[in-house]
């Protein structure tokens, strides 16, 4: 249960009474008729083989109102796909599942390539992506909810709170976001959230001004986390990254084609844990660190268009700025930890930052050196109207590949 807090900007809406699920859903079933609601699920083959997703699936078999699931499979063979359509085959609600390494959507992505429309990195940016593109040509639903698969404290009531505010006939949000505590066996997680983002979104403010972008950015109180929903225009029209960049991408896009009355943040759940990523602090291509490197390049890249010049010494000063005030994040937390008991371990958290503060001052030299790379892959408007009949081709191959597959 938390406060009743607005700070600003964007809506926040908290939990304040534990209201029981039935209720929600009640709601939702009724709200769906005008509304239909989709969920998409980004998926790695190999989460199929871990505990979170057995559960995801268990609490969404619980779900009456959602009128479709799409489900992007990454890194599986042909055998590992098929299990994969059984493994889900379980699920009451309309579903289908994208191969995205299979011959079909491949096919697709070679003639989207040739377009120059393709997207140019593997990973959920590109899943997702897919996906988005799958359901703005299925056509059957209004509103759509977003959730990674690795969620090892997953209840149905994240997905319920997540979507109630962009179906809600009484409010006018095209988008929500969701937040919520990142605590679990004991520890405070979400290391590259409280360590990265909110102390670097404070420094950029010190050492470049205070701006729209950074206020908006900064009144998310989890802007990291993977779970959103929107309204279907938003999925046809919005553009994302296809790196680590995807959920700061999201919110920027929102920002820039939507007015922050139409943006929310809802608080899902009391706690959350999920599959923790190595710091990799010697590879700047794997792990937190590769994380913190995208998201710092998405973040300046954002800045940029803003109408913000950098040059090496802002970016010295940002990384002394981000120091510090990441130094102050690390007492504020312990703080908190010392009276819920929590353990806290200083030296693991200083270690995050010394590796982070390293990603700034690398994404911030990539920046300078290549300021002209696209991350974004395009909205599925541009490449309907660059391939007209891709929408038909893309819904063809997923059903050939549930056909042939699922005997
Ligand atoms: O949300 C985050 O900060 C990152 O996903 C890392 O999370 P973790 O520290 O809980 O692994």
């Amino acid at each position: 249960m938390s406060d009743f807090y607005q700070n600003g900007g964007i809506c926040t809406i908290h939990n304040l009474t534990n209201r029981p699920i039935e209720q929600i859903e009640t709601e939702l079933k009724r709200y769906s008729e005008l509304s239909p609601i989709g969920l998409v699920l980004p998926s790695l083959f190999s989460e199929l083989e871990g505990p979170a997703l057995e559960g995801i699936v268990d609490e969404l078999c619980k779900v009456d109102y959602l009128k479709q699931i799409v489900i992007g499979i990454d890194r599986s063979d042909r055998e590992q796909f098929k299990h994969a359509l059984k493994y889900f085959s379980r699920l009451p609600q309309d579903h289908q599942l994208l191969w995205n390494d299979g011959p079909r959507l491949q096919a697709i992505d070679k003639l989207l390539q040739k377009h120059n429309l393709a997207p140019t990195e593997l990973g959920k940016g590109r899943n997702v992506w897919y996906c988005f593109g799958y359901i703005h040509a299925s056509k059957k639903v209004k509103a759509v909810a977003l959730h990674d698969c690795d969620i090892t404290t997953y209840k149905r009531d994240m997905l319920a709170k997540l979507v109630y505010p962009v179906v809600h006939p009484g409010c006018s949000f095209q988008f929500s976001k969701g937040y919520y505590a990142r605590v679990a066996n004991n520890k405070i997680n979400g290391r590259v959230t409280r360590l990265l983002v909110t102390p670097l979104l404070r420094s950029l403010k010190k050492v470049l001004g205070h701006g729209d972008f950074l206020e908006y950015l900064d009144s998310f109180r989890y802007p990291l986390a993977g779970e959103f929903a929107m309204r279907s225009s938003v999925v046809r029209d919005i553009r994302i990254p296809n790196d680590w960049g995807l959920e700061m991408g999201v919110l920027s896009e929102m920002k820039r084609s939507y007015s922050e009355n139409q943006i929310c943040q809802v608080e899902i759940a009391d706690t959350y844990d999920h599959k923790h990523q190595d710091l990799s602090p010697a590879d700047a291509a794997k792990g937190l660190n590769k994380m913190s490197g995208d998201i710092a390049k998405s973040l300046y890249r954002k800045l940029a268009i803003e109408g913000q010049i950098f040059s090496t010494e802002t970016f010295r000063t940002i990384k002394a700025t981000y120091y510090r005030t990441a130094l102050d994040a690390i007492e504020q937390y312990a703080s908190s930890a010392y009276l819920n008991g929590i353990e806290y371990d200083r030296h693991q958290e200083q270690s995050a930052v010394e590796a982070f503060a390293q990603s700034i001052l690398t994404a911030g030299n990539d920046f300078l050196d290549i300021p002209m790379a696209t991350p974004f892959m395009p909205s599925w408007t541009r490449v309907s109207a660059a391939i007209p009949e891709i929408k038909e081709m893309l819904t063809e191959a997923v059903e050939e590949d549930r056909k042939e597959l699922l005997e």
